[in-house]
């Protein structure tokens, strides 16, 4: 039995979806479970229309038409869809008539995403004799807590998974059995409302499932050939990745790369099931392929990633000078505001450290630190993390270093030594392209230049 995820823009239309679910049934002797996003830019749509009805407009002839077009051009009848588009209209009236919008309902408002997504799948691949049947995520026991926009999972959803898909996994083709077709993203708490699992949550329901059934392998099906060495909207050239670890792709995607939602690898880091990056667009490329650690060997660099706006505080102590205890005393006030830290430097009178700027009041912990220290707030950063072996930083630093220096760019902050897997700089937030492009070119090389190494880890 395999995964197969599919993000919104491998079923952005009907032509993706016909080509998706050619996809599918050529994977059908693996007892396929196929996991699906919202239909291109949905979730942005439905985002975007709950601004739209908060200043009183309700906008969702858009989705509607995409939606209808999409089932019509499919030959599903709209029917199958069309009670959850007059719910959706509905919704948005009501929030147009509250003017206001909850983080519970907006959670409710972007589900209708997914929900319609693997109805029109399920429905398509039944027009193939391919039996299928669309599942909402709760349906198969997806329960967690009640952070809305950004719920975790709870314990109970891998147990949930077994019972209600093992039936499935373990029968064969011909059996009779529908091939399940999953929203992705979504889940309920134990009050029943919707959630959601954070923006590009899909990956965690496709791995969550993998791992809780013990699946062969995940596919995640994406837009480009793979997890590429760094993010090809900046860097053209980017190469495809052929093998990374868990831990390697977890801190990329936290320090940035969109290619995989942060938390997704860690249902399958515990299973050790490997997750398969493949291009729905490219099908015949081998894409990447996620294993653990001792299933590869490491290599200087696998990946550059960068994170704009982010906010530097730099905190020096004044009346806590050698006094043990000062950075206790930091790290409680961040608690106490409830903002998290990404990257931190230190000193015995002095912490930097880099927040999230888009989810940082500062005014309250400024008023805080400001009893017992210092403080110099810096925002417009941006953190560039090396994905790479730190048992050769020493080399890859010096390689930084050098290419940094050719183009003029000072580091202002460098951590590296709490993770085995990555070195990250904090520049600039204008700086972080360049400082991307002038790394990749050192480390990969380009067109006309040889870099250090392939991405394979051999010299060039
Ligand atoms: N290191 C990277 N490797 C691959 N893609 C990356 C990387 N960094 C950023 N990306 C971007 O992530 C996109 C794929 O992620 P996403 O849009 O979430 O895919 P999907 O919606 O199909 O799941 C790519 O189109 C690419 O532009
Ligand atoms: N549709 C949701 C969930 C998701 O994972 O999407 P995608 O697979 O297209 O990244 C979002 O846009 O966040």
């Amino acid at each position: 039995m395999i995964v197969m995820k599919f993000g919104g823009s491998s079923v952005a239309n009907a032509e993706r979806i016909r080509h998706v679910a050619g996809i599918i049934r050529s994977f059908e002797n693996r007892r396929p479970i196929v996991v699906l996003s919202a239909m291109g830019d949905t979730t942005d749509d439905l985002l975007a229309a709950a601004d739209d009805a908060l200043n009183g407009k309700v906008s969702v002839d858009a989705i509607e038409k995409l939606h209808k077009t999409t089932a019509a051009e499919l030959g599903i009848p709209v029917s199958e869809i069309d009670f959850l588009l007059a719910e959706l209209r509905t919704l948005l009236t009501g929030i147009s008539m509250l003017r206001e919008v909850t983080p519970r309902s907006r959670d409710y408002l972007v589900s209708f995403g997914e929900r319609l997504s693997v109805r029109l799948m399920a429905s398509y691949l039944n027009t193939l004799n391919v039996r299928a049947e669309f599942k909402d995520a709760w349906d198969i026991g997806f329960i967690s807590d009640s952070q809305y926009t950004g719920a975790d999972l709870l314990p109970e959803t891998w147990e949930n998974i077994r019972k209600n898909l093992t039936p499935y996994a373990e029968g064969k083709k011909g059996d009779g059995m529908p091939m399940p077709i999953v929203t992705g993203f979504i889940a309920k708490d134990a009050k029943g409302f919707i959630t959601t699992l954070g923006r590009g949550g899909s990956d965690l329901t496709a791995t969550l499932i993998g791992a809780a059934l013990m699946a062969e392998e995940v596919q995640t099906w994406k837009d480009v050939d793979g997890i590429l060495t760094t993010d090809p909207r900046i860097v053209k050239e980017a190469r495809t990745v052929p093998v990374a670890t868990y831990d390697e792709v977890a801190e990329l995607a936290y320090f940035g790369a969109q290619v995989l939602h942060p938390r997704s690898m860690q249902p399958c880091l515990q299973t050790g099931t490997p997750v398969r990056v493949k291009n729905s667009y490219n099908i015949e490329a081998p894409g990447s392929i996620i294993v653990t650690s001792h299933e590869t060997k490491p290599v200087p660099v696998r990946a550059i990633t960068s994170k704009k706006n982010v906010t530097l505080i730099d905190i020096v102590s004044t009346r806590m000078l050698g006094q043990y205890g000062f950075l206790a005393k930091v790290f409680e006030s961040f608690a106490s505001h409830s903002i998290s830290v990404d990257v931190v430097a230190t000193s015995e009178v002095s912490v930097s450290l880099t927040v999230d700027s888009s989810k940082a009041n500062f005014s309250g912990l400024r008023h805080d630190l400001e009893k017992y220290a210092s403080i110099d707030i810096r925002k417009s950063k941006a953190i560039v993390t090396v994905i790479c072996d730190v048992k050769r930083s020493s080399e890859i630093l010096s390689a930084t270093f050098d290419a940094l220096n050719q183009e003029g760019i000072n580091v202002q902050m460098i951590s590296q030594g709490a993770s085995k897997v990555n070195i990250s700089f904090i520049c600039d937030s204008d700086e972080a392209d360049i400082v991307v492009k002038a790394l990749h070119a050192r480390y990969f090389g380009t067109p006309d230049k040889p870099g250090l190494w392939t991405p394979e880890g051999a010299d060039q």
